[in-house]
């Protein structure tokens, strides 16, 4: 045995022959090779060699010298003895060592490396050994002692004292030494659990039968043992062991491989192989012959053990018998190379003189580096010195943003002021556009005025020119000067209708130029929010002072709640116009209603005192009416029972007492609107009882029906009258068209009734006065007579009153399809049906003589009525306003001439309830839904005020018109 502790080590080579194997016996194999002392082993030739012609003469038997050689007889202790144990010391001391079992499968490397558990191999023995070593030092040293264990298991490194740690990678580190990544090492001093380790890795490595060897290790198993010590002098010495049970190489013939063991064998001889070749560059005496240890992780692991800084043993294990022989060969081949290898050995160790002059350095580079140090902080001390707090450090910070924090402040206001600026100029655009809408609706309106006034001339114009060939040359002369005035009239309200077509056109441009204006700023609007919400963006990048940038959002913020507050300031306002508007419609038209519900009482206390006669599409008219008036009533009545239940019941003994005195308003008018009943003649007294002074806008003006009234003076003269006082029945039996007998025409008839009213309502002033005021006019005007041009608002207020005069000629018509004669009865006695029944024949018959009866007829009806409204007065609470209805004494010519009046106020509603067969006979005659009003007025004389002025036309619309007459035409 070599000295093992010199500086040059070379390789130490051990063979070790097995004994035959149980098969071997059976087979009955020749030994061929044996130890022929303990360095030399003999290889003889095979049996079969002699057979052989080709090696007949040539002899493979070689005599093969090694460090140490051992056979079968040599147990486990004198193996371990003769080549590890001495490495022992050495590994102690700081060398490093390798012991690694090399030769074919089955050959006896694991029994070598591992043994049994009653004779224990390398592994077992050299960790015992250290221990002991470790113990008998022990005092005089401190020892530390870690363990891994791994194998190489096809080219891949497992841990096997943590399997699952999976495959390992192998590192060099800056010394150039092979380092396993992740590799666990154990540190212990305790043999004992060191040897549980070392079984719990071999349970863990590959072992699968073959068949030669049915505990073949498929993987390269590493077991690296690293101590440590140190020594009373502080001398620290490491030395590190490794234990290498190689797998073998196996020919597949013999081991009979296939599939995973196939595959495993090839690794394992090419990792040998690599091996092989890694010794025969080492051990060539080329001094400077390339090694590869890269060609495989067996050969990198092993750089050291085979060329480097280790104490190496190899230990050749080869089968003595005959059919092994190449195997043998080869692996006393490669072995007898091995054992010219050489390496270096030397002591790991660091002394403690070396670890001063380290540790020296290291201060040195340490003080250096405090002084840097300290220099750097005296002079932030002094630095800070300078400044008195941390406020002036923020200051500073703060001075130097600040110009960008100015700049992005400034470009925020300006924003903002443009965004106001843009807002207030688009209040001012809505209101100037609010203000235009309303002029406009007003020249619109003017407009419409006049248009509808010239289809009502037209019509009457062509009415008068079909009569202008019946009348006689004075009602030419006046119809002249008639259409002088009408023209004359025309021509002056053209001038103001231009007028205001000129100033819609100015105002629709003006419009225009409003919502350009308007469009543009919104435009501008829009554009300045993005780019305030753009700077808002930036805020937090571009200033980096937290208080700063919380002021400029707060800025950013009051600006925005400024500019909602100025838009909905601009909404409240337009809806506030609107809703003003909107109050301003409502008064007038309630306005309009009194007026109405004042001509209407006017009317029905007229008919009422002078017994007219109502035509019955009138009369529902008047009933609708009352109807309608009953619910207005109720629902007042409703709203101020609950206003005073709700005052009295909830706020009463809280209420002051002008709230107390204004619930006895409240009741006080209640009881007054319920004290107005719906009956006519109750209304009438109601208004007789308290005087007109003190309802005044719910009453007329006294229309009297004597002489002394023109207008009424000119009716009872006008020829028109004398027809009917030719055709009308002096006493009509009484009929009552109430219920069955009316017929259902409610919703058409509330339709015109509405329309007649909503046309009224746009010709008069909405002022409470226009009533007072449109009854003087209408006075007035009656006396003066159309010449009269007076201004246009007085005109309008005189339309609206002439209703009235329109009213006369209706009531004194009477036009059921029947030709039943309405009116009023004397009483409720001497009210019965009239002979429905009474046809046209009879009429006719009678009509001869009726003009010698037109006198005593005329007293009777007047006696009569005088006789009804006596009656009628008694009978307050009812319902008097009965229509008696008699068969007419007159023709079909005489009918519809009574019904013309009506379609002369170019008032559709009023006549489109005229039986088809009038309509069509009237259609006929007069070409066209409309009489000429002169037919009303023939028997005016030359002195009387011309109908076309005083019938004034209220302007329903045409359309409202045609859709009017289109849908009673339909249900007729
Ligand atoms: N010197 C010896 N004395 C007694 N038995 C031995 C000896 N050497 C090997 N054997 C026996 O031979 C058989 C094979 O040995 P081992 O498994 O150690 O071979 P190996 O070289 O490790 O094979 P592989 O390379 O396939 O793992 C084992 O049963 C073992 O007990």
């Amino acid at each position: 045995m070599k000295d093992i502790e010199t500086k040059d080590h070379q390789l130490t080579v051990a063979l070790r022959i097995r004994p035959l194997s149980d098969s071997e016996l059976e087979e009955s194999a020749t030994i061929v090779a044996h130890r022929v002392d303990d360095q030399m082993v003999v290889l003889m030739d095979p049996p079969g060699d002699h057979e052989d012609v080709l090696r007949a003469n040539r002899s493979r038997e070689k005599a093969y010298m090694f460090d140490v050689a051992f056979d079968y007889s040599t147990s486990q202790e004198e193996l371990y003895r003769a080549t590890t144990k001495g490495l022992i010391h050495g590994l102690i001391s700081g060398y490093n060592a390798t012991v690694f079992a090399y030769g074919p499968t089955g050959c006896g490397k694991t029994y070598t490396m591992l043994g049994t558990d009653k004779d224990p191999g390398i592994y077992v023995r050299t960790l015992n050994d250290l221990f002991h070593s470790i113990e008998e030092t022990s005092d005089s040293m401190m020892y530390s002692v870690s363990m891994s264990y791994l194998e190489i298991y096809n080219e891949m490194i497992r841990d096997l004292l943590n399997p699952t740690s999976g495959f390992l990678d192998l590192r060099e580190d800056s010394k150039g030494e092979i380092q396993v990544a992740g590799i666990t090492e154990v540190s212990t001093v305790n043999a004992q659990e060191i040897m549980e380790l070392l079984v719990k890795g071999n349970r863990q490595r590959t072992q699968e039968p073959t068949a030669a060897n049915r505990t073949s290790s498929r993987s390269h198993a590493l077991l690296q043992v690293c101590v440590k010590r140190q020594d009373l002098n502080q001398e620290v010495r490491f030395g590190r062991l490794f234990m290498i049970d190689l797998a073998g190489s196996e020919r597949a013939a013999q081991t009979q491989n296939t599939g995973q063991r196939l595959k495993e064998g090839a690794h394992i001889n090419r990792s040998l192989l690599a091996l092989g070749n890694c010794i025969n560059a080492l051990s060539d005496k080329n001094a400077h012959r390339y090694v590869n240890y890269r060609d495989s992780k067996l050969t990198r692991l092993l750089k050291d053990s085979l060329g480097g800084n280790s104490r190496t043993v190899m230990i050749a294990h080869i089968s003595p018998a005959s059919i092994a022989f190449e195997e043998s060969r080869n692996t006393l081949s490669y072995a007898d190379r091995a054992k010219h290898i050489r390496t270096r050995v030397k002591k790991n160790m660091t002394s403690v003189s070396h670890h001063i002059a380290q540790y020296t350095s290291i201060i040195t580079e340490l003080r250096g580096e405090i002084q840097r140090l300290q220099t750097k902080i005296n002079e932030q001390q002094r630095q800070s010195s300078n400044k008195r707090d941390i406020r002036h450090v923020q200051a500073e910070v703060l001075s130097q943003s600040r110009p960008e924090v100015q700049r992005l402040r400034e470009q925020l206001l300006q924003g903002f002021r443009e965004q106001m600026e843009i807002r207030k100029t688009l209040m001012d655009l809505d209101s100037a556009e609010l203000e235009l809408q309303v002029e406009t609706s007003h020249h619109l309106l003017t407009i419409a005025d006049w248009e509808q006034e010239q289809n009502q001339r037209s019509r009457k114009r062509r009415s008068e020119q079909q009569k202008e060939r019946k009348k006689d040359t004075e009602w030419r002369e006046k119809d002249s000067d008639q259409r002088e005035r009408d023209s004359d009239s025309s021509e002056s309200e053209t001038a103001d209708v231009s007028s205001a077509r000129e100033s819609l056109l100015q105002l629709m441009s003006e419009q225009k130029r409003i919502h350009r204006d308007k469009a543009s700023f919104e435009r501008r609007l829009a554009q300045l929010k993005v780019q305030a919400g753009r700077l808002e963006e930036r805020l937090p990048h571009t200033v980096s002072c937290e208080s700063q940038r919380q002021v400029l959002e707060l800025l950013c913020k009051v600006h925005e709640l400024e500019l909602d507050q100025a838009e909905l300031r601009s909404s409240s306002l337009l809806k506030d116009s609107l809703l003003r508007r909107k109050d301003q419609a409502m008064q007038r038209f309630e306005t309009h209603q009194q007026l109405c519900d004042q001509i209407i009482q006017g009317q029905r206390l007229f008919i009422s005192e002078h017994s007219l006669l109502v035509p019955p599409q009138l009369q529902q008219l008047y009933d609708v009416y009352t109807k309608e008036g009953d619910n207005r009533r109720l629902e007042r009545a409703l709203a101020l029972d609950t206003a005073r239940f709700t005052v009295k019941e909830r706020s009463l003994p809280k209420i002051s007492v002008p709230l107390q005195s204004r619930v006895q308003m409240l009741d006080q008018t209640l009881d007054q609107t319920l004290d107005l009943d719906s009956d006519q003649e109750s209304v009438r007294t109601v208004m007789l009882e308290r005087g007109p002074s003190k309802h005044r806008r719910h009453t007329l003006p006294p229309i009297h029906t004597g002489p002394d009234l023109d207008s009424n003076r000119v009716f009872k003269n006008s020829p028109h009258a004398h027809s009917i006082k030719n055709s009308c029945v002096v006493t009509p039996p009484p009929i009552h068209i109430n219920g069955k007998n009316r017929e259902p025409l409610v919703p058409d008839s509330f339709l015109s009734f509405s329309l007649l009213s909503h046309s009224v309502s746009s010709h008069l002033d909405s002022s409470p006065e226009s009533s007072e005021a449109g009854a003087e006019l209408m006075h007035t005007e009656r006396k003066k007579g159309p010449q009269n041009t007076a201004g246009k608002a007085a005109r309008r207020r005189s339309r609206a009153l002439d209703v009235l005069s329109l009213e006369k000629p209706q009531q004194r018509c009477a036009a059921p399809p029947t030709g039943t004669a309405l009116s009023h009865a004397t009483s409720d006695d001497k009210l019965s049906s009239s002979t429905g029944d009474a046809t046209t024949a009879q009429s006719d018959a009678n009509n001869a003589n009726d003009a010698n009866d037109t006198k005593s007829r005329v007293k009777l009806q007047h006696q009569s009525h005088r006789e009804q409204s006596e009656g009628c007065r008694r009978k307050r609470r009812s319902r008097s306003f009965d229509v008696t209805g008699r068969a007419l004494p007159q023709t079909k010519a005489t009918v519809v001439q009574r019904l013309r009046p009506l379609d002369s106020t170019s008032d559709t509603h009023l006549h489109i309830g005229a039986p088809p067969v009038l309509r069509a006979q009237r259609g006929a005659a007069c070409r066209g839904r409309g009489v000429a009003p002169g037919n009303l007025h023939t028997g005016l004389g030359t002195d009387s005020a011309p109908l076309s002025t005083l019938k004034r036309v209220p302007p329903l619309r045409p359309q409202h018109l045609h859709i009017s007459s289109t849908q009673r035409l339909r249900r007729n």
